[in-house]
């Protein structure tokens, strides 16, 4: 079992290279002790370091070499972010200079911290549950304005709060349970098999919308995947390049130039687009190629939105029959990009791709014409179906709704138990299964497993 442990840890706060500042951060019973025996205050008067003061002097090594101007604070347990005595050390930000002084920390006994261990300490010592604390990762993480204010959410507990509020329901049926198990005579006091399965549903229901607003929320939390398909030469990563604003991608007039995929990110609207331009289709495709429109289908099949690229000018519509196998592109999950409408706009292949069901855009990949009609119309197919989750949503990560699905799962068992009348002591353990899986959401009950692979995907310093 994942303990607490009572080292004094330090690490790197700050990321690595060079900034204006930099923050080593320690926690543990002698972080005070053991900074303040390296730090020199500016001050004459000062006799210790002050809880929630900064205090300016300079922090010298082992040898007494001055190694920087710092500021430091003390933030005392159990109120601090770890729940332990915390100190932070604020150097100038340079590599150097950070490394210097954990060194000099290390030296005297404090151990480096593994990744996330501070937010691991914050969990254990009961100032955060694990939704908090995957929260704390998600801020870091977060691609867009709007997922960081839903990871803000997160933070302050309204998962927390809202799971441990199903999850009482479920307790609370749990007790009706054995009270009508253990005094069956007066059932009917007690459970009304009716109002049971209704409590049920209920929860269900709940779980239900949680789950839905997760599959909305998941490309402002995530960002949207955008593959650039379509014959060779047809321009996709010229058109990346124009997404883009800077030439990120090889262009050339020779088909066949991108093999393998390249992957940017933009931004449109506040939505986060992974954009990943790949090779090209073609008949004649070399060993290289294939390996590479193979990634390629992977990419599309993933895909929140494919933008087919068809070269307008030179491909006909039965062309495009022929070199793109439509089946591949789901109307629903395809924008057709008509590029190179600066040399041709060719309305009978548009006006053919528009009767198979296709949204077209016609655009110049090469002078940029029609790119603002290009990427408006991207954000409104990718939102169509997730709008912008309000601020106070509440949003799931992969592990969440993996549990919420099963806990969900679990109730539509019971359901179907309680309409085949199964005794009232079995129902009892679908609940609590259920229960057990909301508790392992928030941490209440946890395991290792569960613990180490939270955490260990937190950085450094966190
Ligand atoms: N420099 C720095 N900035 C940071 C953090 C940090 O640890 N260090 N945080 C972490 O990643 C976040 C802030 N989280 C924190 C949470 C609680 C406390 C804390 O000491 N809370 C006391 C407040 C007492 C008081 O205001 O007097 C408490 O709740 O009792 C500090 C930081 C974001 N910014
Ligand atoms: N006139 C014109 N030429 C374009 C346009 N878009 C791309 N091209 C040209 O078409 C050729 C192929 O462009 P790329 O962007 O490399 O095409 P691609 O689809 O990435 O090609 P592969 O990587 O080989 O699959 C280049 O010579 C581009 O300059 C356009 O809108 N108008
Ligand atoms: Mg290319």
């Amino acid at each position: 079992m994942i303990a607490l442990s009572t080292e004094t840890i330090a690490a790197i706060a700050t990321p690595p290279g060079h900034g204006a500042v930099g923050i080593i951060r320690v926690s543990g019973t002698c972080a005070r002790v053991i900074v303040t025996k390296h730090f020199a205050s500016s001050r004459r008067t000062f006799r210790e370091l002050r809880p929630y003061r900064l205090h300016h002097g300079h922090f010298f090594n082992g040898t007494g070499q001055i190694l920087d101007e710092v500021l430091v604070a003390f933030m005392p347990g159990p109120g601090s972010f770890t729940g332990e005595d915390v100190v932070e050390i604020n150097c100038h930000g340079s590599p150097v200079v950070l490394q210097s002084i954990l060194e000099t920390l290390l030296q005297e006994g404090v151990h480096p911290a593994n990744p996330g261990e501070f937010t691991q300490r914050a969990f254990l010592n009961g100032r955060m549950d694990l939704t908090q604390a995957e929260a704390v990762a998600e801020i870091i993480s977060a691609v867009s304005p709007t997922a960081s204010l839903l990871a803000q959410n997160k933070l302050s507990g309204a998962l927390r709060h809202c799971l441990q509020g199903l999850r009482d329901r479920l307790e609370e049926l749990r007790a009706q349970l054995c009270l009508a198990v253990d005094f069956p005579e007066e059932e009917v006091e007690c459970l009304s098999p009716e109002l049971f399965l209704q409590s049920v549903e209920d929860i269900r229901k709940q779980l239900g919308i949680l789950l839905q607003g997760h599959l909305q929320s998941r490309i402002w939390n995530d960002g949207a995947l955008c593959v650039l398909s379509g014959a060779v030469n047809a321009g996709k990563s010229s058109l990346l390049n124009q997404l883009l604003g800077r030439q990120r991608a090889i262009v050339s007039p020779e088909p066949g130039t991108t093999r393998d995929y390249l992957e940017e990110r933009i931004t449109l609207h506040g939505l986060s687009l992974r954009l990943v331009d790949v090779a090209g289709t073609r008949k004649e495709a070399g060993i290289l190629e294939r390996e590479g429109l193979a990634l390629a289908r992977q990419f599309q099949d993933e895909a929140d939105l494919i933008l087919l690229v068809v070269d307008i000018a030179t491909q006909a519509p039965l062309g495009v029959v022929k070199d793109q196998n439509l089946s591949l592109y789901p109307p629903s999950r395809t924008l057709i990009v008509a590029n190179k409408c600066d040399l041709k706009r060719d309305p009978e292949t548009e006006s053919f791709l528009s009767n198979q069901g296709y949204d077209v855009v016609p655009v110049s990949a090469k002078n940029g014409q029609g790119l603002e009609e290009l990427q408006d119309r991207i954000w409104r197919r990718l939102i169509a179906n997730s709008p912008e989750p309000r601020p106070d949503a509440l949003t799931l990560n992969l592990r969440q709704s993996g549990a919420l699905e099963q806990a969900a799962l679990e109730l539509e068992r019971l359901r179907e138990d309680i309409m085949q009348n199964v005794p009232y002591d079995l129902l009892g353990v679908r609940l609590e299964s259920a229960s057990v899986i909301l508790a392992e959401i928030t941490g209440e009950i946890t395991s290792d497993e569960i613990l180490e692979s939270i955490f260990q995907r937190f950085c450094i310093g966190k």
